[in-house]
């Protein structure tokens, strides 16, 4: 398959060049530790190899959304320890990603060596793609590889403007998203059923317009299910909803009902007072959640529903989990119907595909993720490519 952009194969030689490789180290972390780090991996190659050929390996990464402030609880110095762990070579630390405290640890490093530079978010030009930010980026490298496909729909200094500066490739990761992308979901099977879920709703639901156009049923579920229930009057409690976008979600379902797109909610939840493992929680019809409570998962009879569309589908794709999942029992919808879409991918009888951060910690979680057809480390960016949309981060590296 062509992919229409330069790549590793063609980049000549690295030997003491600073390669300034943007990855996507946005992963799930609890109590500063990074709980699963399936994006640390699949980074590994691009760096081995760059790293082995002698570049200086220089990692541009964003963590959280910290709105353009550097802010402590989103550094990413824990996630360079732990990426050394994963990736079995030391990964040095810079304390930012421009300006002197950059300049200076790039120019202490030998070729070979890899280097994380802090959160790009810390600037407010890295989300504008604002050139004089490109350009001090831009500063501390000869050539830019980008490997971060899951952060492609970002049109972000990092993501974008840094391969209008620099001669830029993309990485073995992201071919091989982009590859298995195309392979599995090209011209899917049909019926095509989408599980959207997840907390990210304002990022996530304008892309729900065009995805209901394209599947057969959509599934919607965690906050995005309550910010659907809330837009149709249901009472959600102090559940994470975007009641500002009810209308949105009032149109997508007008759109869905147009293209012959089934959309399902939940139809019971499981209710809680506080966010916290070990909570006191209840199950409830969906019409019955109290006011003073939030709804973190789905009920096992929505479960049951979920599991029937699995069984339908063809052909399924996931993004996002059906309850808030880092805390038990509230992981309970997204653990069994990941079991489930598993059981119907190894009988043969679903080519599945899921991706995302969180997704995908899920679904290891779930010990899942092994038997899906392909896991991504996208979530959104899946999604977007999957609309049809053209992702910036991608489009720029075919110029
Ligand atoms: N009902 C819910 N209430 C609160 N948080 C939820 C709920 N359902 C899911 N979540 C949260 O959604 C987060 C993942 O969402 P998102 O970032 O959109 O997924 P991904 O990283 O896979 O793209 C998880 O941290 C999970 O706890
Ligand atoms: O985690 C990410 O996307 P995902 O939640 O869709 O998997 C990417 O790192 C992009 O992050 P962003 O949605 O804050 O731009």
């Amino acid at each position: 398959m062509t992919v229409g952009f330069k790549t590793l194969d063609d980049i000549g030689s690295v030997a003491g060049k600073r390669v300034l490789v943007r990855v996507d180290l946005n992963v799930p972390m609890a109590e500063g530790k990074v709980t699963d780090a399936t994006r640390i991996e699949r980074v590994g190659p691009t760096i081995a190899e760059l790293a082995d050929k002698g570049a200086k390996v220089v990692l541009l990464a964003h963590f959280g959304r910290p709105k353009g402030e550097p802010k402590a609880e989103f550094s990413l110095e824990a996630v360079a320890r732990s990426a050394a762990e994963v990736l079995g070579r030391a990964v040095g630390f810079a304390g930012d990603c421009v300006g002197e405290k950059a300049a200076a640890a790039i120019a202490a490093m030998k070729d070979g060596e890899v280097l994380l530079l802090e959160n790009t978010r810390f600037h407010k030009g890295e989300e504008k793609n604002d050139p004089e930010f490109v350009r001090a980026l831009a500063a501390n490298g000869d050539i830019y590889v980008n490997d971060a496909f899951s952060a492609a729909h970002r049109a972000h200094a990092s993501t974008e403007g840094l391969a209008h500066v620099l001669p830029a490739y993309a990485g073995r990761t992201m071919q091989a998203e982009l590859e298995a992308l195309e392979k599995g979901l090209g011209s899917p099977a049909k019926p095509v059923v989408a599980i959207v879920g997840g907390a990210k709703v304002s990022t996530k639901i304008d892309l729900l317009m065009n995805l209901v156009k394209k599947v057969d049923a959509l599934v919607i579920g965690g906050g995005m299910a309550n910010t659907f229930l809330a837009a149709r009057g249901t009472e959600v409690g102090k559940s994470l909803a975007e009641h500002d976008l009810g209308q949105t979600a009032k149109q997508i379902m007008i759109e869905a009902a147009e293209a012959g797109c089934a959309v399902i909610l939940p139809v019971d939840g499981v209710v809680a007072r506080e966010f916290r493992a070990g909570a006191a929680s209840e199950t409830v019809a969906i019409d019955a959640v109290p006011q003073d409570a939030m709804i973190l998962d789905a009920g096992q009879k929505s479960v049951e529903v979920v599991n029937q569309w699995i069984d339908r589908a063809a052909t399924l794709v996931w993004n996002g989990p059906l309850g808030a999942f880092e805390i038990e029992p509230f992981d309970r919808a997204t653990v069994e119907a990941a079991r489930h879409a598993a059981g119907r991918t190894r009988e043969g009888r679903l080519i599945s595909v899921a991706g995302g951060g969180d997704t995908v910690a899920a679904l290891n979680h779930a010990g899942a993720a092994a038997d899906f057809t392909y896991v991504s480390t996208a979530g959104g960016a899946f999604l977007e490519w999957m609309e049809g949309k053209p992702l910036p981060g991608v489009e720029v590296l075919k110029r």
